[in-house]
């Protein structure tokens, strides 16, 4: 593991200043033109509450990472303050609510808190689960208790259709709206036998990679775990269609927004019941963070996003990898499959002219090699970006590269690339839409 760049504390100033900048802009506009309220403020107004200060999260763990994921309240967490079996909450987190992504114990409580019958609880996740937008909708509960909960701002956690776009080849895109008027971008993909949906993590990514659509467009929070089960939830209503792999591989960068990321693990596995291994995390690489993951013991497959063969063509495209050298990165690869036995795929944006060449494929292979991680080669054709100097590579330079990982003995694949990305690569549609540019600020990785 590498050294921190920044001591701790001017990193740490540094993102909570970051923090502050993006919380100052929560403010947004929808496309009507309407200005919606930033949603710390909505909540702490919610039934008519006193002003209540955000409680902080925790911090365990590297403070540069953390203060990232702290960005934004997650309102109501999976077990939240459980200490000994016994959920700490107060009345004003009862009054900030989100329905999805509680956990049934926590659920339990809070139709306790209403002296309600425990079993109240099942009927909330299923009546979420089932597709209410609104507490209103739920009508296996009592219509007073209904009543009682929406004064008290108790929300299902479900975001608006702002917009979508679909492809003949099935393939259909999302704009989402959250409770803050922000946007995001998801996509449902479906084959004969499956239906993938491809989740964002953040509002936006701070990690302003070169080539990617989502890293020009700046950065604004992290999501929290009810928004990314919202998605899924999105995907399975609009295709009517059971939903059968998550990757995490829409807007944002998972691991800088691990804690929510993990309880969307959960969530999506136990209560919308997709199984671990059909779930994948893809990660540009974050320092300690990919230890942290392999701590919490998913069944989720790893997929880290390479892009280059060695350190001084990786740090040309990717801003962070300065923070991360590449040597590190693999080490930590290396040590997450020992810890797990897990496969990790390592993902090649090709970009053409820039990390397309054999002797690339060849550089690549044999860093593989090094490390003996029974690893695994994607290759994604560069999808184009507006006012971006890249250029995608030739269908006959993708095979080419292939071919020559695949002759060094390493299992290859092309992701093949759907009519949407091709038109609007990830993120760049959600920019069309975001009226108001959200702020980019550096990373202190
Ligand atoms: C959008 S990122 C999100 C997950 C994570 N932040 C990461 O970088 O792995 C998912 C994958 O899409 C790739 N990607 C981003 N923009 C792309 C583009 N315009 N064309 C092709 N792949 C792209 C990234 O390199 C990454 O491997
Ligand atoms: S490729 Fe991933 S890490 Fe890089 S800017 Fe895009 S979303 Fe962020």
């Amino acid at each position: 593991m590498i050294a921190p760049s920044n001591p701790g504390n001017a990193a740490s100033a540094a993102v909570t200043a970051a923090a502050a900048a993006a919380t100052a802009t929560a403010a947004a506009t929808t496309s009507s033109g309407t200005r919606l309220a930033d949603s710390s403020d909505a909540t702490q107004r919610i039934g008519g509450q006193p002003s209540q200060p955000t409680p902080a999260p925790a911090r365990d763990g590297d403070p540069r990472v953390q203060l990232l994921e702290g960005v934004y309240p997650t309102f109501v967490p999976r077990n939240p303050g459980i200490q000994d079996g016994v959920w700490n909450a107060r009345d004003a987190d009862m009054v900030r609510a989100v329905l999805l992504g509680m956990d049934l114990p926590s659920l339990e409580q809070l139709a306790e808190h209403y002296g309600q019958p425990r079993f109240r609880a099942k009927q909330l996740l299923e009546g979420v689960l089932k597709g209410a937008h609104s507490v209103e909708e739920i009508s296996t509960i009592p219509k007073q208790w209904r009543a009682q909960l929406l004064a008290d701002g108790v929300r299902t956690g479900r975001s608006l259709l702002h917009h979508s776009v679909g492809d003949e080849d099935g393939t259909r895109k999302f704009l989402l709206q959250l409770h803050d008027g922000r946007i995001i971008e998801t996509v449902g993909i479906p084959t004969e036998d499956r239906l993938t949906v491809c989740v964002s993590s953040q509002v936006g990514c701070p990690m302003r990679c070169t080539f990617c659509a989502t890293g020009k467009g700046g950065f604004a929070r992290n999501l929290s775990a009810h928004e990314v089960l919202d998605q899924v939830l999105t995907v399975h209503e609009q295709f009517g269609r059971r939903v059968s792999n998550v990757v995490f591989m829409g807007m944002g960068e998972p691991l800088l927004n691990l804690p929510n990321v993990i309880r969307a693990y959960h969530g999506l596995n136990q209560d919308i019941g997709i199984g671990g291994a059909f779930i994948t995390i893809s990660t540009v690489g974050v320092p300690n963070a990919i230890a942290r993951l392999a701590a919490a013991k998913l069944k989720a497959t790893l997929a880290v996003s390479l892009h280059a063969p060695n350190q001084a063509l990786r740090e040309t495209i990717i801003p962070s990898a300065k923070a991360y050298p590449l040597e590190a990165l693999m080490d930590d690869c290396s040590s997450y499959f020992r810890a797990t036995g897990r496969r990790v795929t390592f993902e090649y944006t090709l970009l053409s002219g820039v990390n397309d060449e054999k002797a690339h494929a060849e550089e690549l292979t044999a860093l593989l090699r090094r490390y003996s991680l029974m690893s695994h080669v994607n290759i994604i054709p560069w999808n184009p970006v507006d006012e971006s100097e890249f250029k995608r590579p030739s269908r006959n330079r993708v095979y080419a590269f292939k071919q020559a990982v695949e002759a060094a003995g390493l299992p290859c694949t092309v992701r093949e690339t759907r009519g949407l990305e091709a038109a609007a690569a990830c993120g760049q549609l959600r920019n069309q839409f975001q009226k108001q540019p959200l702020p980019q600020f550096e990373v202190p990785l």
